[in-house]
This record gives C-alpha cells, structure tokens and sequence, in this order.
C-alpha cells in the first residue's frame, strides 16, 4: 500500500520526541490505565495514539463512522493541531490500509484474524500503519503502540503485539507488497492486497473503467487515489457568497470550475462565510453535477420555474441549485425522506432566502403520482447508491459495503428514475447522478430506464459535464464519457467519480 495520507506540514520530531510522545500534550482527556506496574503507566497515554485507537475501536467494534467519532474525540482529548493530525492520519490511514496490513498480518498470526480479540487486531493495524506508512521511527511505533495496549488491553496482549509487530518491522513495505503480491492467485487479488481494497471492488470498478470508456491499465491509479485523502473544496453559493475571504485565509482557487476554491489550513469553519453558509465544504464532483443540471438548456421552450431535488440530504446539491434559483426566480423543492437528513437540507438552504425553497419529506418514489404529473422543470436524483466513487471520504467504507448491496440500490434508482419521469414536463430534464462508477448503478439503470420510457432521451450530458469544468474541450485524457453519460474520476479530476446521465422527456 502506498497511499499516505498529506502529512499537512506534520513533522514528527517538531512536536514529538523519539518516543513518538507529545511534548504538550493536551489537557484534561479522560485517561484509562491498566493494573500494570507504575513504571509501566507513566508511558501509557500518547493522546494522539489513543484517539486513534479508540477511534478504530469504536469503528470496528460499534460500526460507528470514522469521520464523525474521530473530530468528537479530538476535542474530548483537546489535541492540539498538530496531534490532531497525526490522530487523523494514524486513524484513517490504519482503516484505509486495512486490507493490506490484515494480509501481512495473517502471515504472522497463528490462527485466523477473526479469532483475535478485536481490540487487539486494531493495535496491531496501528503499529503496522506507523511502521510501513508513517514517518514514525521504528523503536518509537514500536513502543508506543506496545505501551498503548498495555494500558489499553491489558500486559498479556501487548506482549503478542510486541512480537507480531517486530516481524511486521523486519520488512519495509514494498517488500511485504512483493511478498504477498507472489502469493496472490489473481491479479485482482493482488491489486487488493497491495491497494487495501475488497477485491470485489477492484473487479467492480476495473468493469467500471471499461465501461465509461477509459483504459483498464488506469486500475492502479484510480486504487492509489482512492487510498489518498481528498483535499477540501469550499464553494460559494452564487449570488450569497464570495471566497474572497477564504482566499485571503489561505484557500487557493479551485482549478476545476469557477466560485470553488481549495483548502488546506486546518479548520474549516474558520473560513470567512462558513459559519454563515454562503460558503460551503462540497466536493467539486458534486458542485460539477448541480451545475450542469441547472446549466443545461432546456430542449422545449416553455416554463423553467420549478426545480425539484428529489434525494437531497444533506443538502449540497440542493443550497447550491437553491443559490441559483433565487438567480433564475425558479424555486426549489429539497426532499428528503430521511427526518434528521431532511433537518440538514433545511440547515443546508438555511443562507439562502426562504422563498425560493421548501424542503419536503417525501418517498421520492411517490413523485409518480398523479399529483406530480408534468410539475417541474428541471429534476435532481442523486440517488443512493453504493458510494463507490467516493470510498478516499469514509477510510472504513470499502469494509462495509458488500456485492449484495448492489440490487437492491440499483432497483430504487430504477423507481426514483421512473417517479421523476413522472414529474417532469414535456422538455423538462432529469439529471440522474450517483457517487459511484460501478457500471449497474450507472450505464444499465439509465439503460434499463430508456427501456422502459419510448419517450425519454439522453441529452449530451458530458458537453453539458464539460461546459462547467472547461471553457473548451477536456484536456487530453480528461475526457467524461461517450457524450450521452458522463463520468468524474479521483485519479483525473480530483474528484469523486461521480456519474450523471440527463435525460429528457419528449411530446
Ligand atoms: C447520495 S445522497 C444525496 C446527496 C445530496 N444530494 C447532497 O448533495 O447532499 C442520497 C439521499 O437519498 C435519500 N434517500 C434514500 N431513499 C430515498 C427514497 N426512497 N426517496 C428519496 N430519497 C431517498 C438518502 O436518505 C440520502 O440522503
């Protein structure tokens, strides 16, 4: 695995000494030592460390989600910036990395990983992580590690870890990779290993490659970039916001499209217009994807007044295309069918002013009623979906989604297609988008739909894609798709692989 979280200006030996521990450590953090000896404690809380461990803890034990257990325990422990972020990197690298650290491991274990106590697997994904991915020096990922789960899990435990975690040190890792990329029977097997992705997913999304029409040789990369952190995009609502100050705060401007801007300075909600809403964190795939639906001409003259976002929690998409409403005098309807999903749209829309949106609780299946028929102009359905376009967001992702999920999804993509095809107007469009690449959620959902419906058509998505990310063509090697769908990639555009299809309703 060769995916490293930026290390954000993160010097080990600015703030830590040899023994990888803090000199300033935070203050107040609950602190939990074992019976051990006293000589043994003193060295038991790096609250870097900690954090991360109880965040992989409560990652692995309780399935909660990384990115939202993680920043709680940050200000529980009071890290400062600095542990902060090697809290994050230790954290989401050892989730990210997980399959790879998981194969080196079973070649050191003498049972099953499965048959380990957990706490202790995620100690030893830990060390792994320091020793192979970090800048961390060997005898201080060692014993800090060895020190954590001592104090953590307990002194018969930290001595398995200990040694285990000496043979994962005997190797650097591209010489694990080579070791057990010689053993794997497959070449997707050992694109998994080494990229720490299930192999399901390398198979899933070198097909996906294929079939957005780009080169499989591309596999590599796209699995690197998932394994890499995704940078901060800030958009500007249009109309309500400017990133001035967040430019004078250190963003740089976005390459991609115009009003974004990048951001790489630590706290966020420090950003001038943050707070406010006017300017917002939103990838710039997403921010590509709401544009192009408001963008695009409409095929039929006739009324461009009301917008429908039908899946629309948390609210991105849905503050950006209310921004631009409030512009064209359309007015937006955000539903969500999720109650505290349908609170964040509101909170979401929240800058924008209240006349021009309400938000709805709907099943967005129930647009294919009667009452829908024919009333909006322009659709969203940024469906749910597997999320595979977007697996660099959440590092615990790739662990937790499975093949099985896929039909399911992709019926409900399906129904929500049909109800917003109910929903439109004659010459009205539909943008449907999803997060991820895999070639049913994507190409064969819009396949299956034009099945069904004579009178839908595909409108030229990627010129409409395009036109918002470039004043001309794509660069070489930019290219979205065949022209009738179009597809964002990590590894081209920084972006989530986001897809979209827009599709129209003919007389
Ligand atoms: C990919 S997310 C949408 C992201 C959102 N558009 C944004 O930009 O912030 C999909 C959303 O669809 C919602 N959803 C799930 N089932 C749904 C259904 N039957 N009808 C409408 N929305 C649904 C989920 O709760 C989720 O909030």
């Amino acid at each position: 695995m060769s995916g490293q979280e930026p290390r954000d200006g993160y010097r080990e030996n600015e703030r830590r000494n040899e023994q990888g521990r803090t000199r300033n450590r935070g203050q107040g953090g609950p602190r939990k030592y074992s019976a051990s000896a006293p000589g043994q404690r003193k060295r038991a809380a790096d609250p870097a460390r900690l954090v991360a461990f109880r965040t992989l803890r409560e990652v692995s034990g309780s399935d909660a989600y990384a990115n939202l257990v993680l920043p709680k325990m940050i200000r529980e422990y009071q890290l400062d910036r600095r542990d902060a972020g090697f809290a994050t990197e230790l954290a989401y690298g050892a989730l990210r990395g997980q399959g790879f650290y998981d194969a080196i491991l079973a070649t050191l274990v003498d049972r099953d990983l499965s048959e380990l106590d957990p706490a202790i697997l995620d100690a030893l994904r830990l060390g792994a992580h320091q020793l192979l991915a970090m800048r961390v020096p060997k005898h201080a990922a060692l014993d800090e590690t060895v020190s954590l789960a001592r104090a953590q899990i307990g002194a018969g435990p930290s001595g398995l870890i200990n040694a285990v975690l000496r043979r994962v040190s005997g190797q650097e890792a591209d010489q694990w990779t080579e070791q057990l990329g010689s053993a794997a029977s497959s070449e997707s097997e050992r694109l998994s290993i080494e990229h720490s992705h299930p192999d399901w997913i390398v198979r899933a999304l070198r097909g996906a490659l294929i079939t957005h029409g780009r080169d499989a040789s591309e596999l590599e990369a796209l699995l690197e970039a998932d394994n890499l952190a995704p940078l901060v995009n800030l958009v500007s609502l249009p109309g309500l916001g400017d990133l001035a100050g967040a430019l004078e705060s250190g963003a740089e401007p976005g390459t991609l499209l115009s009003d974004s801007a990048t951001y790489k300075h630590g706290d966020v909600a420090r950003v001038p217009g943050v707070k406010e809403g006017t300017v917002r964190v939103q990838d710039a795939g997403s921010q590509v994807m709401a544009r192009a639906l408001a963008n695009i001409e409409l095929p039929e003259a006739g009324e461009d007044r009301y917008w429908l976002d039908m899946c629309a929690g948390p609210g991105g998409k849905a503050a950006l295309l209310g921004a631009i409403a409030v512009q064209r005098d359309a007015r937006l309807t955000a539903n969500e069918p999720t109650e505290h999903r349908a609170r964040l749209v509101e909170n979401s829309l929240d800058a924008v002013p209240h006349d021009y949106w309400m938000v709805t609780t709907e099943d967005g299946r129930s647009f294919a009623g009667e009452d829908f028929a024919g009333d909006y102009d322009r659709i969203m359905v940024d469906a749910p979906c597997s999320g595979l376009g977007a697996l660099r967001r959440r590092p615990e992702s790739r662990w937790r989604k499975a093949p099985r999920d896929i039909p399911e999804l992709t019926s409900l993509q399906g129904e929500l297609l049909d109800a917003a095809f109910n929903a439109v107007r004659v010459g009205g469009v539909i943008g449907f988008v999803t997060c991820s690449p895999h070639q049913a959620e994507t190409r064969l959902v819009v396949e299956d739909f034009l099945k069904r419906h004579e009178n839908a058509a595909l409108l030229d998505t990627s010129a409409a894609v395009s036109s918002v990310m470039y004043e001309n063509a794509p660069p070489a090697g930019h290219d979205l798709g065949d022209g009738t769908t179009a597809q964002l990639w990590p590894h081209v555009h920084g972006t989530d692989a986001m897809f979209m299809a827009i599709l129209t309703k003919k007389a």
